[in-house]
C-alpha cells in the first residue's frame, strides 16, 4: 500500500509516493520539467493560473503511478503541501474567478500597512503574532478594492492548498495553519480574525469550514479520481504550507529545531512556543504540530530572491544546467574576486520590513570577470542573505539548537551550503527527503505519533553534515563587502 503526497512549489509541482507502512520513498518526480512561469503584469505583480496547478498534479501523478510501476488502487490517501500565503477565489460554482495572487505578489504591502497603524501594533501582535501585511487577507482586501466586479462573485476565497483538496474532492475546506498563513487566525481567541475580515468590509461567511490536520479532509470525487488518475473514495488527511510541511519532513518539530530550504524562496523556519509577535522582519505561523495545549510556532524568515536568482542566469546564460553553472562557480575563489551579487529582485523582502530593492549585480570588471564569477557571485549573494536572515531571527529571540535541510534545491550547491554553514557558525545537517516525501509520509501521521515518525527520518533519512569551515575569513570578509553594498542600497533607494 502506498500514500501519495503533493508539493505545489511556485516553480514546479512535485508528487512523491511513499510505501505506507515503511515510509519508503517510491518515487519523487516534478511537472513541469522545464518549471513553470510566474505571471508579472505588472513590476510589483506575481501570480499563477491555479488550473495550471491542477493539470500539472494530473499530469504528475499519472506518470508517477506509470513509472513507479503500481497500482492506483494501492494509493491510500494523500498529502498537500503549498506555496504559502497565496489568494485563490472561487465562484458558487468552484471556478477560479482570477488567476491566483502568490506569495511573492508586492501589491497588497500598502493595505497591510495601513491596517497595522490603524489596528494597532499591539492587537495584531498579541492576536495575530504579525502584521497584516502582504498576505493572503491583504490580497483579497485589493481585490475586493481594485477588481469590484470579480469582488462580488466570490463565493469563497482560499490558500492554494485548499485549492488542489477542492479539485479533488470537491469540497472548499481551510485549516488552521492556512488561516494563520493569511493572517486570519486569532491565536488568542483560538478562532478566526473576523476583526480583520471586518476591518476590510469582507464578509466573514467568504471563510471556508475549517478541517482538522491529520484526519480524513474530504474524500476523492468521480472528477477528482478520473482527472488526476488516483481511486475514487481515498482521503486528503493532511494539509500545510511548504515551510511547516518542510519542517515536518525533516523531524523539526519542537523548539529549538529549525528548518531550511532553498527553493524559489529561502527560509529559515525555526519551531518556538507561542509568545507574542515582536518583529514584523519575522513572521510567526501555526505549526502542523500546534495544539491549544501545546502551541508550536513556526517563527519564518523568509528570503523571496533566492532560488529564483539563480534560475534567472540559468535561463539567460545560455546553455547552462545548475550543475554545470555549480561546476564553474567551483572554479572561482571565494568573494568572486569581488563581484557582489545583492538578490533580492522578487518583490517586497518581509526581512527588509518590505522594501523592495531589487537585484543588484556590482563591481564587474568587464576585462577580468565571466559568467562564472556571476554564478559563485549569486551563489554567494543568496547565501549572504541567509546569513543576514539569521541575524534577524536571533535578534527575534529564535532558538537555534539544530539545523535541518533536505538534499534538495540550493543545498545541493556546495558552495551555497559551506558559505551559509561557515557564516552562522553552525552545522547544518542535510536529510536525503523532501517535501513531496513528508507529504506523503504525513498521512500515516493519523496516528499521531510524532516520535516514531520523527526518529524513522533521523535513523534512515540522514546523509550527511556540513561543518563551519576552519578557514573562515575570506567567507567573512566576501559578507562584510556584501553587507556594506546591502546598506547603503537600503539607506539610498526610497
Ligand atoms: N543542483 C542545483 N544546485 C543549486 N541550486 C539548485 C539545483 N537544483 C535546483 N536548484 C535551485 O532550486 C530551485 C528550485 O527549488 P524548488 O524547491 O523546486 O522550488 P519551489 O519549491 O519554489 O518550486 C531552482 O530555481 C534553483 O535555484
Ligand atoms: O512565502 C513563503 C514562506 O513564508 C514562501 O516560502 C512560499 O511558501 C513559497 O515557497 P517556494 O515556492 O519557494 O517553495
Amino acid at each position: 500500500m502506498y500514500y501519495i503526497g503533493y508539493d505545489i512549489g511556485s516553480s514546479s509541482v512535485k508528487v512523491a509516493l511513499t510505501e505506507a507502512a515503511t515510509g519508503k520513498k517510491i518515487i519523487v518526480l516534478n511537472e513541469p520539467q522545464n518549471e513553470m512561469e510566474i505571471v508579472s503584469l505588472h513590476p510589483d505583480w506575481a501570480e499563477q493560473d491555479p488550473e495550471i496547478w491542477w493539470q500539472h498534479i494530473c499530469v504528475a501523478t499519472k506518470r508517477a503511478i506509470r513509472e513507479a510501476n503500481i497500482e492506483a488502487s494501492k494509493i491510500q490517501g494523500i498529502g498537500i503541501s503549498y506555496q504559502m500565503h497565496g489568494l485563490v477565489i472561487v465562484d458558487k460554482d468552484g471556478n477560479a474567478l482570477r488567476n491566483s495572487i502568490i506569495w511573492c505578489d508586492s501589491r497588497a504591502v500598502e493595505i497591510g500597512n495601513t491596517a497595522f497603524s490603524e489596528i494597532g501594533q499591539e492587537k495584531c501582535m498579541e492576536h495575530l503574532l504579525n502584521s497584516p501585511g502582504n498576505f493572503t487577507a491583504s490580497k483579497l482586501k485589493w481585490v475586493k478594492e481594485n477588481e469590484p466586479e470579480i469582488y462580488k462573485q466570490v463565493y469563497k476565497y482560499m490558500l492554494p492548498g485548499d485549492y488542489i483538496a477542492y479539485k479533488l474532492t470537491g469540497d472548499i475546506t481551510t485549516t488552521k495553519n492556512g488561516l494563520s498563513e493569511g493572517m486570519l487566525w486569532d491565536y488568542k481567541e483560538n478562532k478566526v480574525a473576523n476583526w480583520l475580515l471586518d476591518y476590510y468590509g469582507i464578509d466573514p461567511s467568504l471563510t471556508p469550514d475549517i478541517v482538522e490536520n491529520f484526519t480524513n479532509q474530504g474524500v476523492l470525487n468521480e472528477k477528482g479520481a478520473k482527472e488526476s488518475g488516483l481511486p475514487i473514495g481515498i482521503p486528503v488527511v493532511y494539509r500545510a504550507g511548504d515551510q511547516p510541511n518542510n519542517a515536518l519532513s525533516l523531524n523539526v518539530l519542537n523548539p529549538g529545531e529549525v528548518a531550511a530550504t532553498g527553493g524559489t524562496s529561502g527560509v529559515f523556519y525555526a519551531v518556538g512556543e507561542m509568545t507574542s509577535g515582536k518583529s514584523t522582519r519575522v513572521n510567526n505561523f501555526v505549526h502542523v504540530n500546534y495544539e491549544l495545549e501545546t502551541p508550536r510556532i513556526g517563527k519564518l524568515l523568509n528570503i523571496n530572491g533566492a532560488g529564483i536568482q539563480y534560475r534567472w542566469l540559468r535561463n539567460n546564460m545560455g546553455d547552462e544546467t545548475y550543475e554545470s553553472m555549480n561546476r564553474k562557480a567551483s572554479k572561482i575563489e571565494v568573494g568572486s574576486e569581488g563581484v557582489v551579487v545583492i538578490p533580492f529582485g522578487n518583490g517586497a523582502e518581509r526581512m527588509f520590513n518590505n522594501k523592495n530593492i531589487g537585484t543588484h549585480f556590482l563591481n564587474l570588471n568587464l576585462n577580468i570577470h565571466n559568467s562564472a564569477h556571476l554564478f559563485r557571485a549569486s551563489l554567494e549573494g543568496i547565501a549572504f542573505s541567509f546569513v543576514y536572515g539569521m541575524e534577524c531571527l536571533k535578534e527575534d529571540n529564535a532558538i537555534i539548537n539544530v539545523i535541518r535541510a533536505g538534499n534538495d534545491n540550493l543545498f545541493r550547491s556546495e558552495i551555497f551550503s559551506n558559505t551559509v554553514a561557515t557564516l552562522i557558525g553552525h552545522e547544518i545537517e542535510i536529510y536525503n527527503t523532501t517535501g513531496a516525501v513528508g507529504a506523503a509520509r504525513a498521512v500515516g501521521l493519523k496516528d499521531g505519533d510524532y516520535n516514531k515518525f520523527g526518529s524513522s527520518i533521523t535513523t534512515n533519512d540522514h546523509v550527511m553534515t556540513f561543518l563551519p569551515l576552519k578557514n573562515a575569513a575570506p567567507y567573512e570578509n566576501a559578507y562584510q563587502k556584501w553587507k556594506q553594498e546591502l546598506e547603503f542600497i537600503l539607506t539610498h533607494k526610497k
